[in-house]
């Protein structure tokens, strides 16, 4: 079995662990180890993205009857989370091998430090060949935190890991042209080259009640995986051999080419969405030089400069119009960009009294926005 795939971030589902039921199957989940343990013996780094907490939680206090609020929600992924992590630490131990958990929040990933020790801890487990089993912290997790689903979470981990592959495993073979649950004659889509608008429209909502987003946040993972340059994989998994299918790039679900150029990690960290401390307002130049051309950020095309930042913060980009366009590290800090805004490069040194270079935003320290679904805020 040889590919190029050097680490793969493997998602599950909600859905694929219980098989559709209220429990977890623990046939399934021992078959899909197995086929783990088979990639990880072939030397390839697995890393175990895992859903069903709730699930186990709802399961182990015999299906109480609480309410949908995120308190009850917070409960049911307290308790399942130590039960699930059990389940697999059990699993993986028939073939000599142990996990290591990581509790992930969104906020652990938008904060440069911790994205970094994030990836120290997964990079330390992977060196000494245990599994890192990543789930959110779903129990201290509120929404402003909140990476919120585990698609997106997994596309995180697979950028925090710089996978090569990511392999999202649900209840259907993969992306279809309607949502399969109420069109029986839907199609499934084999091969994905660029997410359009057009494809994030087929995608509905989630199927199972304890599970979050349905095709929707598998379509925002494969984006943003698809951008940092990983391949992703949709497919099911109750299918026989779906992982050592997808590692041996057999035709199975939904492949999702990954863009030609990887991207370098700091940028790859831009990609996981850390808060903006301004915003920068650009002339229809710059949105050019900028969306069409994959040039850096002059001070010229700057329109306006909004809130206090310090030179090398993250500034969003945005149109006279107010779209937002792009993400990227500041040069200069916001009282230097509103006195140079407007201005051409030569004559920043003449107004500030010195100069950090021709650049406001360096197009190596910019990324931009990817299409968007219908209806999303920004
Ligand atoms: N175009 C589509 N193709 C495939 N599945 C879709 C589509 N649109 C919506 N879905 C739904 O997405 C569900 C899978 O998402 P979800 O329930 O969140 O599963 P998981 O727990 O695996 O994340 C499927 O059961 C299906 O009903
Ligand atoms: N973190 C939650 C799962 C959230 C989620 O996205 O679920 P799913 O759509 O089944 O992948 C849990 O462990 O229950």
């Amino acid at each position: 079995m040889s590919t190029n795939y050097q680490r793969i971030v493997v998602k599950l589902g909600t859905s694929v662990l219980t098989g559709g039921s209220d429990r977890l199957n623990s046939a399934r989940m021992v078959e899909l180890v197995r086929q783990m343990a088979v990639l990880r013996q072939a030397g390839t780094e697995v890393i175990l993205c895992t859903s069903g907490a709730m699930a186990a939680g709802r399961e182990h206090l015999g299906f109480p009857a609480l309410s949908d609020s995120m308190a009850d929600k917070q409960l049911l992924a307290a308790v399942g989370q130590t039960q699930l992590i059990q389940r697999w630490e059990n699993l993986f131990q028939i073939y000599g091998l142990h996990v290591g958990q990581l509790l992930l929040t969104g906020a652990d990933l938008r904060d440069r430090e911790r994205y970094l020790n994030a990836q120290d801890t997964l990079n330390a487990l992977l060196s000494h060949g245990i599994i890192p089993v990543v789930n959110e912290n779903d129990a201290v997790a509120t929404t402003e935190i909140k990476v919120g689903d585990n698609d997106n979470l997994s596309a995180r981990a697979a950028l925090l890991g710089q996978a090569d592959l990511l392999v999202l495993l649900t209840d259907q073979d993969g992306l279809f042209d309607a949502d399969p649950r109420s069109n029986p004659q839907a199609q499934l889509i084999e091969r994905v080259d660029a997410i359009t608008p057009q494809v994030l429209a087929l995608a509905g909502g989630s199927g199972t009640h304890l599970g979050t987003g349905g095709m929707a946040t598998k379509l925002q993972a494969a984006q943003l995986a698809q951008r940092a340059g990983i391949e992703v994989i949709i497919a099911a998994g109750g299918r026989d051999n779906v992982l050592l299918d997808a590692f041996a790039k057999r035709s199975v679900g939904t492949r999702v080419s990954a863009h030609a150029n990887r991207l370098e990690s700091r940028k790859q960290w831009l990609l996981a969405g850390p808060k903006a401390r301004g915003k920068l307002i650009l002339d229809s130049g710059a949105v050019n030089a900028i969306s069409s051309q994959g040039r850096s950020l002059l001070a010229k095309g700057i329109i306006d400069c909004q809130g206090e930042f310090e030179r090398g913060a993250l500034v969003a980009l945005h149109s006279e119009t107010g779209e937002l366009l792009a993400q990227g590290l500041s040069r200069y800090n916001a009282n230097d960009i509103t006195r140079i805004r407007g201005q051409h490069s030569q004559a920043i040194g003449e107004r500030l009294g010195y100069d950090y270079g021709k650049v406001v935003v360096h197009r190596n320290d910019l990324v931009l926005q990817p299409v968007s679904l219908a209806g999303e805020q920004k």
